[in-house]
């Protein structure tokens, strides 16, 4: 027997064989919108009801932000609505009067046509506002919309890097993304619970106006009905989280089984038959799960209707015997049961409206939340400026430990970068090269320690100057899904480009042949995804990103920081040359250049060179030093020489290799 008056409980969720067998148990994203769902299961009307002033205020905050004349005319037509309801429903009572009134049937006729046009003017009054409404509406939802998502986006892109990389930060920008379509879907549901509060209060007064009886009777036949649209609610939304357990992983199968990276293993491996298998027998899961819950929905439905219907019954049992002892005129009851009806129905939308405010609310409030935290994490905007000359940059016994890690992944490591000179920094994989190119770029600010450009402490300048002052080329380098000659200006992109502009970096960069090869020539589209497109190789992208490099250094005059993290891993040997040269010749009296990379052929003609062990600097001094040292670098680079030359040829180092440390 189902419990209709118990709380509706999350149930958990039936995991089927197959997501058992692929996934370990049920795929619980650690995603941020499933933060907040079980609050959906706090939904009584009570607690709905008294949250919805904080609720709807933030909202209608950003609507009178966005256009106020918009959110009062849609206030005003609201109003005006629900007083038109409560004339035309007095306009009825007159028409009742007249109809069950005495008199010959053409008198009555005469005296009932007052009420009809009175009736008719309303309701065309009514659908004027309703309309004027409708469209003030829906100017403020893509303006609340559009602010939401703006303060979302540049919020998110003015956060320190330290926060992007904190998985709980993460998890709120994520979660935060959804709170703008909420914001704008807020609207309709408010406006929806303002005209139906509004003509609920109308049909109230009126029916108080004609018997004092007929308002708890109103509430009598509602009462079912609201608590059933409540209930269905709950359910719905009970319905939706446990489907969305089965949803999540036939989806992730569904994307595998499409996707280009898992192309050529679906087809070779026979991994499609496999995972197509196993979607099938999630896909029956899910289906039962969704039969079940309809069936339940459907008992719930049923159950309130009923209860309704037993009100209904009652009320008008009360009614018949009011007016059978004379305490209600008959012209009373008719106009009572067409408001009766209209009041019901109102009480049903508004508990549904209620029901939306109250879940769109929960991605809003989200949404607030990482506004807030965003604002306290962001990179702040005021500092000491940072002087057009420096000799050296320098880092001063830094340290460096990312939020979710227990050891740093730098520890108390300095080095010093003279303008005019190449450094290079080499180390085994997870040694903290990328996090030091962070640091020095002033993407992390160190716990301990500090960068300086000369005397300046970087944590006291003003950042945004900093960064304009350090060109950064890393092995994942951005891709930008657009034309190829953006993908060059993009590194510097307020600076205007005509693509003679562009020429210098595109020689530089060993990129001509690479542009010629294209359609269009610069203007071709780098983006696969789009029609017209085209998608270049490992290589050639390596190039452009080079020669956006080049054009961010060229394009600043003042002195500056050139950092090149693996730049050529995806180069064949030629153009791996080349470019190690080409980025050694980037070294100009007003730029220093940094350069860390695996290949130790492209390091050794290095002014020094930093060998990094464990977030520990390990050693240091040019090429010919530190294979006379005999040290780790020596190892390292006796490693890969020892791929190309015979054995005899290499020297024989006295510290363990990279793989017995590995
Ligand atoms: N965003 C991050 N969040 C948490 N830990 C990180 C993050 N990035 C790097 N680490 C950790 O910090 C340590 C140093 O990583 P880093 O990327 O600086 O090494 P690397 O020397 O550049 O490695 P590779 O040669 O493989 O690129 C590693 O243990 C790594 O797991």
């Amino acid at each position: 027997m189902k419990n209709f008056f118990g709380k509706v409980r999350l149930a958990e969720p039936q995991v089927s064989d197959a997501e058992r067998e692929l996934f370990g148990g049920p795929l619980r994203y650690d995603m941020g919108w499933s933060q907040h769902e079980h609050a959906g299961l706090d939904l009584t009307m009570g607690s709905a009801l008294r949250q919805m002033p904080t609720l709807v205020g933030a909202t209608l905050r950003m609507a009178w932000r966005a256009d106020r004349r918009a959110l009062v005319a849609v206030a005003i037509s609201e109003i005006a609505q629900g007083v038109a309801a409560a004339v035309s429903l007095l306009a009825v009572n007159a028409v009742m009067h007249a109809l069950l009134g005495t008199g010959s049937a053409v008198e009555r006729l005469h005296e009932l046509l007052p009420g009809l046009l009175a009736a008719a003017g309303v309701a065309v009054v009514n659908s004027a506002l309703a309309g004027w409404s409708t469209s003030r509406a829906g100017r403020l939802e893509p303006l609340v919309e559009r602010i939401a998502t703006t303060q979302y986006l540049a919020a998110a892109t003015a956060v320190e890097l330290e926060a992007i990389d904190d998985p709980d930060f993460r998890r709120l920008i994520d979660i935060a993304q959804y709170g703008p379509a909420s914001a704008r879907r807020m609207i309709g549901a408010c406006v929806s619970a303002l005209n139906s509060t509004i003509s609920l209060v109308a049909t109230a007064g009126v029916l108080t106006v004609l018997h004092p009886a007929l308002l708890p009777m109103l509430l009598v036949i509602a009462a079912p009905r609201g608590w059933g649209a409540m209930r269905v609610a709950q359910e719905r939304y009970v319905s939706m989280m446990s489907w969305i357990e089965h949803l999540r992983a036939s989806r992730l199968i569904g994307g595998l089984l499409t996707e280009r990276t898992a192309a050529q293993e679906v087809r070779i491996h026979a991994v499609g038959p496999f995972l197509l298998d196993r979607y099938e027998r999630m896909a029956h899961s899910a289906e039962a799960e969704q039969e079940r819950l309809a069936a339940g929905k459907a008992v719930t439905e049923w159950a309130a209707s009923a209860l309704s219907g037993l009100a209904m019954a009652a009320t008008y049992g009360v009614m018949i015997w009011l007016i059978a002892s004379g305490h209600m005129s008959l012209a009373v009851a008719g106009t009572a049961v067409i408001a009766v009806r209209s009041g019901s129905a109102s009480l049903g939308a508004l508990v549904m409206n209620v029901n939306q405010l109250h879940e769109e609310s929960l991605y809003v409030r989200d949404h607030g939340r990482f506004l807030e935290e965003a604002a306290e994490r962001a990179i702040p905007s005021g500092g000491a400026p940072l002087p057009e000359k420096v000799e050296r940059i320098v880092l001063d016994q830094v340290t460096y430990r990312y939020p979710d890690r227990e050891s740093p992944a730098l520890d108390s490591v300095s080095l010093t970068l003279p303008m005019g000179s190449v450094t290079a920094v080499v180390g085994e994989n997870g040694s903290g090269k990328s996090t030091l190119m962070k640091v020095l770029s002033g993407l992390l600010l160190p716990q301990e320690g500090t960068v300086r450009w000369d005397e300046a402490d970087v944590a006291d300048l003003q950042r945004t100057q900093v960064f304009d002052r350090v060109s950064l080329l890393t092995q994942d380098f951005q891709r930008w899904p657009v034309t190829a000659a953006m993908n060059i200006r993009i590194g510097r992109p307020d600076h205007d480009a005509r693509p003679d502009d562009l020429q210098p970096s595109i020689d530089y960069a060993g990129a001509g042949p690479v542009i010629t090869k294209l359609t269009n020539g610069l203007q071709s589209l780098l983006a696969r995804v789009f029609r017209g497109a085209i998608e270049l190789s490992g290589g050639e992208w390596q190039k452009i990103g080079l020669a956006r490099t080049h054009w961010r250094s060229s394009t600043c005059s003042a002195d500056s920081i050139l950092i090149v993290d693996e730049p050529t891993s995806a180069l064949d040997p030629e153009a791996e040359i080349e470019a190690f040269d080409r980025i050694r010749r980037l070294a100009a009296p007003n730029r220093a250049v940094v350069l860390v990379t695996h290949r130790m052929s492209g390091v050794r003609h290095a002014d020094r060179i930093y060998v990094l062990n464990q977030g520990h600097l390990a050693e240091h001094g040019t090429h010919d030093e530190l294979i006379a040292s005999r040290g780790r670098y020596a190892a390292m680079f006796a490693a890969q020489a020892a791929q190309y030359a015979p054995s005899a040829a290499i020297p024989n180092p006295t510290s363990p290799t990279v793989a017995d440390h590995a």
